[in-house]
């Protein structure tokens, strides 16, 4: 039997997925590194920290499998989007990560816009400046940094670092080389024109290459580290988001899907690039061959919930956190929250932005909080839904996935929400699933990604929606569409008191 290994470098943990021929995950392995908020809206992680991660979860899922190391064939990956790694003349790390959830890169948007002009800026990257993306955070580390910045040789994104420290070669593939805006989208090349206007040397720029190529074999050292043959092929790999899609079957025309990680997306397969959102919504070079996609972003989705729990439900699960969600009728007796913990990107690019509950009542317990706060970041999601909906997409069916999509009464908030049959997956294995299809129709088991899904994916229950609590939720939503209005110049008055 020949297998792949599909790892996922994600926001709070590398998921590490051991996968047969016939799509069957035999293993899988998470190991989890910490986030660093050293001041409000910055957000860190030390590249370290994720190949330590890697390394023992493939000695963890090495110790347990029955076969020879041989019997992997290939590894791909999946990874959070948008990090900014700055390597020097030795590809050493020049400072820690700066991530997609970080928000101090306001001015640096700012400044991109003024020097490229934003409708120049939407029509080679297709995409709005905004602080998650990549480019600004260079520029922050060239202004604030400038010891740091003279150094860097080049840049590199998340999973594409730990694809280094395996392979020993530097690269970047289009999916995530989208999410930089850097990238040159229908031409599919580095934009020396954007370099140029910010004066960036146009060399920090990696080698592209296709998310299914094969980049090379292990190092020896790592192969020694992990457990792994040194014959394992390495596959570039892709973006979470677009491995979420490929691993949930999004592959196709017509075809949306729902992602509640730390981050919530929506996202809907592109067979082109020449349609025109105005940058209301990413629009990114899919993962799979010729392909693209749109999404919507909401920066704090499933980190409320963990946010919620750690602070008010520290040393519970999630499923005893959610244990009566399913008793609080939809609306929270009231109760509602925006989810802007961190501020937000869709549809309101704000980094100042933060989270409210509105119309908290003596009558209201933990468990409608905890409800509100599940609907909160719904209505979120569905305000993606309602940006594709207005462009005249229809939107009946969404597949769901993500922590979020463990949680049955939340998935029939979907449903309720977004008034479409949400399916989830029989197993659910998020960008994970992707990236290890990547490896499989890299080594050549499928003659396309599609017949890879074919095999390796099968849909599971769905949830349709209930009449009575979409028409509560419509009404709702547009009380929820108004809050963001509502507390915008309360929040910035709110700045100058955040730490
Ligand atoms: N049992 C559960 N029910 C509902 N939500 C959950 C559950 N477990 C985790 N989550 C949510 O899923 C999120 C993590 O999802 P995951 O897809 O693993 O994220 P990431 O890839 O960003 O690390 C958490 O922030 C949490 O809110
Ligand atoms: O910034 C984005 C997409 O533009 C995020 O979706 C990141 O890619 C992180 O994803 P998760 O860790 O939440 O899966």
């Amino acid at each position: 039997m020949k297998y792949v290994i599909g790892v996922d470098l994600g926001t709070s943990a590398v998921k590490i997925l051991l996968v047969s021929e016939q799509g069957e995950v035999v293993q899988t392995v998470s190991k989890p590194y910490p986030l660093f908020h050293e001041k409000t809206g910055y957000s860190e992680q030390d590249p370290e920290d994720w190949v330590t991660g890697t390394i023992a979860g493939l000695q963890e899922l090495l110790q347990n499998f029955s076969g020879a190391p041989e019997d992997i064939e290939g590894i791909s990956f999946s990874g959070q989007m948008h990090g900014l790694v700055l390597l020097d003349g030795s590809n050493e790390v020049l400072r820690p990560a700066i991530l997609w959830n970080d928000t101090r890169t306001t001015a640096e948007c700012r400044k991109i816009v003024e020097t490229v002009g934003q409708e120049r800026l939407l029509q080679i990257t297709k995409n709005p400046a905004l602080e998650g993306f990549t480019l600004p955070k260079i520029l922050w580390v060239k202004e604030y940094e400038p010891e740091i910045f003279n150094k860097a040789q080049s840049f590199v994104l998340p999973k594409d670092y730990l694809r280094y420290r395996m392979t020993g070669e530097l690269h970047m593939e289009y999916s995530d080389a989208a999410g930089t805006l850097l990238l040159d989208i229908s031409k599919q090349q580095w934009s020396t024109e954007i370099c140029e206007l910010l004066d960036l040397d146009p060399t920090i720029c990696p080698p592209l290459v296709d998310s299914h190529a094969e980049v090379g074999t292990l190092t020896a050292e790592f192969a020694e580290q992990s457990g792994l043959a040194q014959t394992t092929r390495v596959f570039a790999g892709g973006a979470d988001n677009a491995c979420g899609a490929i691993g949930s079957g999004i592959l196709k025309d017509g075809k949306t899907l729902c992602s509640i990680g730390t981050s919530g997306v929506v996202l809907s397969y592109e067979a082109s690039d020449n349609k025109d959102f105005g940058g209301k919504v990413h629009y990114f070079n899919h993962a799979a061959p010729d392909a693209f996609y749109t999404m919507g972003v909401t920066l704090s989705a499933g980190y409320s919930l963990t946010w919620f729990k750690d602070v008010f439900a520290a040393g519970e699960s999630f499923e005893e956190l959610l244990a009566e969600v399913g008793t609080v009728p939809a609306g929270s007796n009231g109760l509602l929250f925006t989810p802007y913990l961190v501020g937000e990107r869709t549809p309101h690019a704000d980094a100042a932005i933060r989270a409210s509950f509105i119309g908290m009542d003596s009558s209201h317990q933990r468990k409608d909080f905890v409800r509100a706060v599940l609907e909160g970041i719904t209505f979120s999601l569905n305000e993606s839904i309602a940006i594709f909906r207005d462009s005249g997409k229809h939107i009946d069916t969404i597949v769901s996935i993500g922590g979020g999509a463990q949680n049955e009464d939340w998935l029939q908030m979907q449903a309720d929400i977004f008034n479409a049959t949400i399916i989830r997956l029989k197993s659910e294995q998020g960008p994970g699933m992707g990236a290890a299809m990547l490896a499989a129709f890299g080594c050549g088991w499928f003659h396309s990604l599609q017949a890879c899904a074919d095999v390796f994916l099968e849909e599971g229950k769905q949830f349709t929606p209930n009449p009575v609590n979409v028409e509560q939720y419509e009404k709702l939503f547009g009380v929820y569409t108004e809050v963001y209005g509502q507390t915008k110049e309360l929040n910035e008055k709110l700045t100058a008191f955040r730490k």
